[in-house]
């Protein structure tokens, strides 16, 4: 039975195969007339993918710049069109017909369901315009003590490797920031730093890494295929862990969830705030999707905010001139005081490193967008049902925008520079529509744990960045995963 279940499965996957092939080959495409790597018969450009996981990215970014913006790029029949031109850039960004997210963006609604990161229509627009309020500056502001309090402990407990040989400053992080999170978004108080929630994290590191191999390998997108190996098992496990831990958590919340609101209230967490929402507009969310809201907001910003973090250590590692330069203005504006919000806001070279690093390192480097109609963008006319790549890392490093492209070069952020830029040349939290909702949450968790670390030690790192090539799975990351430094104590 299940035999000739699964011979009738992959004969019709076959036909359909052929039949898009057909379609397409018969139809005037819309990458006609774009340039683009050379076609092999229906593999299309599927060999420049064909090699070791962690190269597929180097090998995506090696050849999206060799052609002139937009591009043609095809895997099996499935036709991208690639964008590293600012202006058209900018173009997508602010074109309402393009906010859709593209098709492989439903693997990450195994985790995320319809929550922001997944979503499109008309749920995705309501609920973005009812939820971006709560990442405000003026609502998350409240969370800082919490930040700091974090970053503390964090500080302390880094004491067990100061003046010692180099550690990987990245595991640190992780921790400090979930305990961040999950007392801020959730609302749960939990012991990450003292290693209570390892289990947790890897799960949810292991489960979006799942989810990126199934978007970068065709193969494993067709279910049948995927349900025969091993990695589905896991990856539905994964799932019950981490829908578990936040269901959970929202009994619990339920249970105690006041009607005050914010202004009675001094410290109100993200999740609370949602099931205030949730009183005054009904159809909002059921309990469901108020669970892949929390999944969405925790995977944004927990490796993201760890991630950032630790790259932008180990830069001030290698350069320690820039690390000078941020410690010196810290002295000047925060002195002998306990660290307030209100210090954040003048820490320029804090600013600019982070920046920095934000381009050298964008956590998401391809965004990938599908045409709902047909449209034009700078003369080119694209069908509706294509799928369009915006290739942030290829912009981030491109020469005409950058004086330093491959260097860690904290003065492409002098004002004079920014000045002279399209602002579209430096997008870390892409923009538009669809633009990132918690850049002002973001930036506050990683200015305070950075302050914090390094009021306390200076960091050291060996190397220089040409020897820490990178990789993207769900962000993108150190080839060699690590995230080395020592730290010795200020005297
Ligand atoms: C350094 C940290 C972060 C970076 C670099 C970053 C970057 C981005 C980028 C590039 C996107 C667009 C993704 C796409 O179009 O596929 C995005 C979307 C999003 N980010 Fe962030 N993010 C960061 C932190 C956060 C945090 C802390 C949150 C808070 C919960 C968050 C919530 C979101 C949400 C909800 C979206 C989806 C917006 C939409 O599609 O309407 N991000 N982020």
């Amino acid at each position: 039975m299940n035999f000739a279940y699964y011979c009738a499965e992959v004969f019709c996957i076959l036909a359909l195969f052929l039949a898009k092939y057909l379609w397409r080959k018969s139809r005037k495409c819309a990458a006609e007339g774009l340039q683009g790597p050379k076609r092999l018969p229906l593999l299309g450009n599927a060999l420049t993918v064909w090699c070791k996981d962690e190269d597929i990215f180097e090998n995506l970014v090696e050849c999206f710049s060799k052609y002139p913006s937009p591009m043609r790029f095809d895997i099996f029949q499935q036709l991208f069109i690639i964008f590293r031109e600012p202006a058209q850039v900018e173009k997508i960004f602010s074109t309402s017909a393009l906010t859709a997210k593209d098709d492989i963006y439903k693997f990450i609604k195994y985790f995320d369901g319809e929550g922001l990161i997944s979503g499109s229509g008309a749920k995705w627009k309501k609920d973005k315009r009812l939820l971006s309020p709560l990442f405000l500056k003026r609502n998350i502001v409240q969370y800082f003590g919490v930040m700091l309090n974090h970053a503390q402990i964090l500080a302390g407990i880094l004491e067990q490797e100061a003046d010692r040989p180099a550690f990987d400053i990245q595991h640190y992080l992780h921790r400090a920031v979930a305990d961040i999170v999950n007392e801020t978004i959730i609302g749960v108080q939990t012991n990450a730093q003292c290693g209570e929630l390892d289990d947790f994290l890897s799960c949810i590191g292991r489960g979006y890494q799942l989810v990126h191999e199934r978007m970068v390998k065709p193969w494993l997108q067709v279910e049948f295929i995927f349900r025969l190996t091993p990695k589905y098992k896991e990856l539905t496990q994964t799932r019950q862990v981490i829908h578990g831990f936040f269901r959970k958590v929202l009994r619990q919340v339920k249970k105690s969830h006041s009607h005050l609101g914010p202004k009675e209230i001094a410290c109100r967490t993200i999740l609370e705030q949602m099931l205030d929402i949730r009183d005054e507009v009904p159809d909002f969310s059921t309990d469901e999707e108020l669970i892949h809201h929390m999944t969405t907001f925790y995977s944004a910003s927990e490796d993201t905010a760890t991630s950032i973090c630790s790259f932008a250590l180990v830069m001030m590692g290698m350069y320690p001139e820039y690390q000078k330069r941020v410690v010196e203005e810290m002295h000047s504006v925060i002195g002998c005081e306990e660290l307030r919000e209100e210090h954040l806001q003048r820490l320029d070279e804090l600013q600019m490193v982070l920046k920095e690093t934000l381009r050298l390192f964008p956590i998401a480097p391809l965004l990938l967008r599908k045409v709902s109609q047909n449209i034009e963008i700078d003369g080119f006319n694209i069908p509706a049902g294509t799928s369009l790549v915006v290739s942030i890392q290829n912009i981030h490093r491109d020469p005409r925008f950058w004086a330093k492209p491959n260097d860690f070069y904290p003065e492409h952020f002098l004002p004079e520079a920014v000045k002279k830029r399209h602002p579209y040349a430096y997008l870390p939290f892409s923009a538009g529509a669809r633009g990132c909702i918690g850049k002002p949450y973001a930036y506050m968790i990683m200015k305070t744990l950075l302050v914090t670390i390094l009021r306390k030690y200076s960091v050291e790192a060996v190397g220089s960045l040409q020897d820490k090539p990178i990789t993207a799975d769900i962000s993108v990351r150190f080839k060699d995963h690590s995230y080395a430094v020592r730290i010795m104590k200020r005297v």
